[in-house]
């Protein structure tokens, strides 16, 4: 149902510059509603990533307006649920429903409505990552990616949209990961590759090099022995393909000064985590889900199967220390 709102329409600046479109908000006025009318039981609290600010300002009324019918016609569309139309002031309570600070301490969904706007507006990869945090750690993780091929992908096929059927992934601690066709396919489980030679490695990274050093990848990729040349691709949808071992590793180093957040890896973390593969900082700690909206890493996040941890680890450890020597 959520994929059906994703229009590439209305792009608009948030106050850290990164843009925020109507599918966003909608994506998770959508979401919050959804959960909020199934799980009427449970307390419910939604760490998101979008807030109502801009909307309840005088210059965000036509935006408002618009995502407001965007979900209420999809919601007519999808015919689910017979409710009343959603007021404008549904849509930012909806909203304003996922201003949870998450933690340590009971259950929290962690939701980002929109992974990779960029990739969205340019009409290459994204993802609607959704996830269960319990007691700070991720038991339950779900990926939609809308736009990537149901079938293992080589990197020409990832800078435009398939225009066939998209990516499911999800994952129960415990119980394995799985994928299916984004038309409801059967499931089938899924597994990281089990490729313990670097040179028959791939590794995944941004597609937008402000959001990860390109050079510092390339420069680890190199030490480590990886002859193929990166696949840059948006968005989590990177931790569904590497689930299903369409590559081995996925290194992510943002520029200094940003702070990872933890609705862009924790669907997808435990997405990987249950098809076998590790997910770590730079440093070697695993992510800690439990510290509030921002996840605290050393340097980097790096990912991939148990075989290449180890090598992978001493590669990015003498890429970081050449790096702070030449500065
Ligand atoms: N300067 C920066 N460095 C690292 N990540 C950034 C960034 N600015 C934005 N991001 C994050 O990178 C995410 C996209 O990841 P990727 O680069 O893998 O496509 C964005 O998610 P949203 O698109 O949900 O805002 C955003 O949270
Ligand atoms: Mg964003
Ligand atoms: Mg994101
Ligand atoms: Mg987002």
């Amino acid at each position: 149902m959520v994929q059906r709102v994703l229009l590439q329409s209305d792009v608009h600046s948030k106050s850290d510059k990164s843009p925020v479109t109507v599918a966003d908000y909608g994506s998770q006025v959508l979401v919050s509603f959804v959960l909020e009318r199934e799980l009427p039981s449970v307390p419910f609290s939604l760490v998101a990533e979008e807030d109502s600010g801009d909307l309840r300002k005088e210059s965000g009324q036509d935006t408002l307006k618009r995502i407001t019918d965007l979900v209420n016609d999809t919601l007519a569309n999808d015919g689910s649920y017979s409710v009343a139309p959603l007021t404008t002031e549904d849509v930012l309570r909806a909203i304003d429903n996922g201003k949870s600070e998450g933690g340590s301490i009971g259950r929290h969904w962690v939701l980002d409505p929109i992974d990779g706007t960029k990739g969205f507006v340019r009409g290459d990869q994204y993802a609607i990552a959704l996830a269960l945090l319990d007691e700070g750690n991720v038991v339950l993780g779900v990926l939609a990616c809308p736009n990537l091929p149901p079938t293992s992908i080589g990197s020409n096929q990832l800078h435009s949209s398939s225009n066939g059927v998209g990516s499911l992934f999800f994952a129960e601690v415990g119980h394995g990961a799985y994928t299916q066709a984004l038309d409801g396919s059967t499931q089938t489980r899924v597994h990281v590759t089990d490729i313990e030679n670097p040179e028959e490695a791939s590794f995944f990274e941004s597609y937008e090099a402000a959001h990860s050093s390109h050079d510092l990848s390339s420069s680890i990729a190199e030490k480590l022995g990886v002859k193929a040349p990166p696949v840059r691709i948006d968005s989590q949808a990177k931790y569904g393909a590497l689930s299903r071992g369409d590559g081995a590793i996925y290194l992510r180093f943002p520029h200094s000064g940003y702070r990872e957040k933890i609705w862009d890896h924790a669907a997808g973390c435990i997405v990987v985590s249950e098809a076998g593969g590790i997910v770590m900082d730079a440093a070697g700690n695993p992510l800690d889900f439990s510290k509030g909206k921002f996840l605290d890493v050393v340097a980097g996040i790096i990912v991939t199967n148990q075989k290449l941890m180890p090598s992978l680890l001493r590669a990015v450890k003498e890429a970081l220390n050449e790096k702070a020597s030449s500065l």
